[in-house]
């Protein structure tokens, strides 16, 4: 394979910008280091393709160079055309990866780079939010038969698979990496929580103390973006459509009403469901002068940004990543990242250290499937609990954390009804 003339990036002389981010996150993702070293011995993918679509940043970078370093032939592209970072696709062609992304690229072009990225005829595949396995079992079946399986990175990537299973139409083994402790509980939670407010406050360079922010949607990404929109001194709103987490939303001490309501209180307003429509056009007709309005769920639909458009009566960029909407009555509101994952397309996406975590259940979790899917069959399937156990026990030896082992007599305690 020759990288060079096979890929289509920006801008090739970007590269060592790309190479000096990708250092600084190697870094401080000690448990993925972990792994590499392993792979580098036994080279569980030599031979193999392995075809990635996520966030091509930088440790999204390092993940494939840990795939290739386990001796696959690496192919990757973008999972979101805000969130590619050129300099950062240059360095991989550089270093031996065939990379299909370009920053702000048109939707087109977008799918277009799935589909090359797919023909390389890869045996394993990394998803992110099911864009290549959407393409693989609609319009290109053709490029299914030689895959053995894959892994799923997201919530909403994960539904998508369990609707193709359940309709009995899922063809390949699918490892949900978002399932694992390891992930939802650190990457959803505490990854979303501080670089939403990472994207924002880059994007704005305005204060969250004293404002309002209203959370839609209180599962793993809500909960870390409420915790931390209230350790930055905000009033927090949340709103669900799930009577369970609107309780643990109000036992967790914020507020919780309909949107429609929470509509007329917010500054901020943050999308976290996987669900599309959430604010729509009676929300923005009582919405406060000056609101800024972002998305950290899947795609651009939390928020409607097509009624937002329709509702005002002109529009334009008035600083990077930020729309000014021009309402008819002349309120002003504001929509971050175009409605796109705001983290990843006004920031850097998630710390290095938790995607450490992710990234390294994405390494072990598709060792797994490749090793594993003639046993498996076409189905969604979890991390093994050993594996995702590991990767905990890795984060507690990097961090220099010890815990304490059950005695014979607690074990035998803890296993027995007689006591
Ligand atoms: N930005 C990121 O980096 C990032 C990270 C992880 C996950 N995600 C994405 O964020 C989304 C949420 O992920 P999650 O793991 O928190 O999912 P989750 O299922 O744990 O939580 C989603 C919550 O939204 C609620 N909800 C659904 N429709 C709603 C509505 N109309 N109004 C209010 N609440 C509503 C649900 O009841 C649920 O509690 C998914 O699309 C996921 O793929 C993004
Ligand atoms: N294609 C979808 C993708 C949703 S991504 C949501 C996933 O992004 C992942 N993520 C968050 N930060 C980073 C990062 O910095 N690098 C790579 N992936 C990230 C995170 O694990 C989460 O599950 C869209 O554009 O809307």
């Amino acid at each position: 394979m020759n990288a060079l003339s096979e890929s289509n990036v920006k801008d090739m002389s970007l590269a060592p910008s790309g190479h000096l981010k990708i250092d600084w996150v190697k870094e401080h993702m000690p448990v993925l280091n972990r792994i590499r070293e392993r792979f580098e011995q036994e080279k569980p993918f030599a031979g193999l393709k392995v075809s990635i679509c996520l966030h091509l940043e930088a440790k999204t970078a390092y993940l494939a160079k840990v795939i290739q370093a386990g001796g696959a032939e690496v192919t990757i592209t973008g999972s979101n055309p805000l969130s590619t970072q050129d300099d950062v696709a240059a360095a991989l062609v550089e270093d031996g990866i065939r990379v299909f992304a370009k920053y702000q690229i048109a939707p087109d072009e977008y799918k277009a780079n799935l589909i090359k990225t797919l023909e390389t005829r890869p045996d394993l595949i990394i998803d992110d939010g099911g864009e290549m396995v959407t393409i693989l079992h609609g319009e290109r079946p053709d490029l299914l038969p030689q895959i053995r399986g894959g892994a799923e990175e997201t919530t909403t990537g994960i539904i998508r698979l369990k609707a193709l299973e359940k309709e009995g139409k899922l063809q390949l083994p699918m490892v949900a990496v978002n399932d694992a402790f390891c992930k939802h509980l650190f990457d959803n939670r505490y990854g979303t929580g501080q670089s939403v407010f990472d994207g924002i406050n880059r994007a704005t360079n305005l204060v969250v103390a004293g404002k309002t922010v209203v959370v839609v949607g209180y599962g793993w990404c809500g909960k870390g973006v409420a915790m931390r929109a209230k350790g930055l001194g905000a009033k927090v709103i949340v709103t669900e459509i799930d009577a369970i987490k609107a309780v643990e939303a109000h036992m967790d001490g914020f507020e919780v009403m309909p949107m429609i309501e929470a509509a007329k209180h917010g500054d901020y307003f943050i999308t976290v469901t996987g669900n599309r429509d959430v604010i729509r056009k009676e929300h923005f007709a009582v919405m406060k002068d000056g609101a800024i309005l972002s998305n950290a769920g899947h795609f651009n639909v939390e928020v409607n940004v097509v009624e937002l458009a329709e509702a005002s009566t002109s529009r334009r960029v008035v600083r990077k990543d930020i729309e000014e909407y021009v309402m008819a009555d002349g309120r002003k509101l504001y929509l971050l990242a175009e409605g796109r994952l705001v983290n990843l397309a006004a920031g850097d996406g998630h710390p290095a250290e938790i995607m450490d975590m992710t990234f390294a259940l994405q390494a072990v979790g598709l060792e797994y499937v490749s090793k594993n899917y003639q046993n498996i069959g076409p189905k969604v399937l979890n991390v093994p609990y050993e594996l995702d156990e590991m990767v905990a026990r890795y984060k507690l030896e990097a961090l220099g954390i010890q815990i304490d082992k059950l005695t014979e007599e607690q074990k035998a305690y803890l296993d027995s009804w007689v006591e």
